[in-house]
């Protein structure tokens, strides 16, 4: 993995809110076709980071590349332009609008001929169209044409990860997506992240729930204070190793092969 150039790739980037230096010179690095989970104890960092890599909030400094070339996000549609996508925990979902409709929010089917110049929805192909691409990523739903508020909380979050996995080309930020989900609500989210992963496109999941990061990620990356102190592949780390590392009790061996800013700290994620 050291060798393939990251699909998306931040570094030494700055954010300060007043007296708070959110972001104190982050790095991130994605790869193509990963689940890659961004961790943190609260306020380290992560939704300022992900706001940054998501075209959402403009950084102080630092830079930020998607396959090596340097890229400036100045809103979440130049992040769309690159193949970035963002679940967010407030979901962005039409509650009166039905599943069908809400997965082509932005990018309607409209009917063919004057009805269509008029602006008129062809729902029958949005639903159509909607049932393939749920079932494609193993999302049940009772029924596609009711609206999204009557859906449990674990539907409507499986709506709003289709909805990104349709928009998204390369990227998915995912920022805590099973938060507030019951436990079989949150294994099916899981299984949609995975296969999301398996169509080639890359997850990077925020969560707080560490036995969930451990099952679902390949890859995982450490902020603590604005900065990422330590990678680690998921195979071969544990909660204890993670938990450690957030809070700084774990001591970790200077980055070394893939150190990319000078103090950087890691350990052996083997990536
Ligand atoms: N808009 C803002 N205005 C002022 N301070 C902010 C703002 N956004 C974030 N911060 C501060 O920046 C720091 C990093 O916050 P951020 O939300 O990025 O961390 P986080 O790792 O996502 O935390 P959590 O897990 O609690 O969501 C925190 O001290 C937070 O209070």
């Amino acid at each position: 993995m050291t060798e393939a150039v990251p699909l998306l790739q931040a570094r030494g980037v700055t954010k300060r809110f007043g007296q708070v230096q959110a972001l104190d010179g982050a790095d991130f690095t994605a790869y193509a076709g990963e689940v890659v989970a961004l961790i943190g104890d609260n306020g380290a960092g992560k939704s300022s980071l992900v706001k940054t890599l998501s075209g959402a909030m403009r950084p102080d400094g630092g830079s930020i590349q998607v396959d090596g070339r340097e890229v400036q996000l100045h809103s979440p549609q130049d992040a769309r332009r690159v193949g970035i996508e963002t679940v967010y925990q407030d979901l962005a979902l039409a509650p009166d609008l039905d599943a069908a409709v809400n997965l082509h929010l932005g990018r309607e089917l409209r009917r063919g001929g004057l009805l269509g110049r008029l602006g008129v929805l062809d729902r029958a192909a949005m639903r159509r169209a909607a049932v393939t691409a749920f079932a494609e990523l193993g999302v049940e739903l009772p029924d596609v044409s009711v609206p999204v508020a009557t859906l449990s909380g674990g539907q409507r979050q499986s709506v709003a990860v289709a909805r990104a996995v349709a928009f998204a080309h390369r990227i998915i930020f995912m920022d805590e997506p099973t938060a507030a989900l019951g436990v079989v609500q949150r294994g099916r989210v899981l299984d949609t992240i995975r296969r999301v992963r398996d169509r080639g496109i890359t997850v990077v999941l925020i969560s707080h729930n560490m036995p969930e990061v451990l099952s679902v990620s390949d890859r995982i990356e450490v902020l603590r204070l604005g900065r990422r102190v330590a990678r680690f592949d998921a195979a071969r780390t544990s909660v204890e190793e993670l938990v450690g590392a957030m809070t700084g009790a774990l001591e970790v061996r200077p980055e070394s092969p893939e150190a990319e800013t000078p103090g950087e700290t890691g350990t052996g994620d083997g990536s």
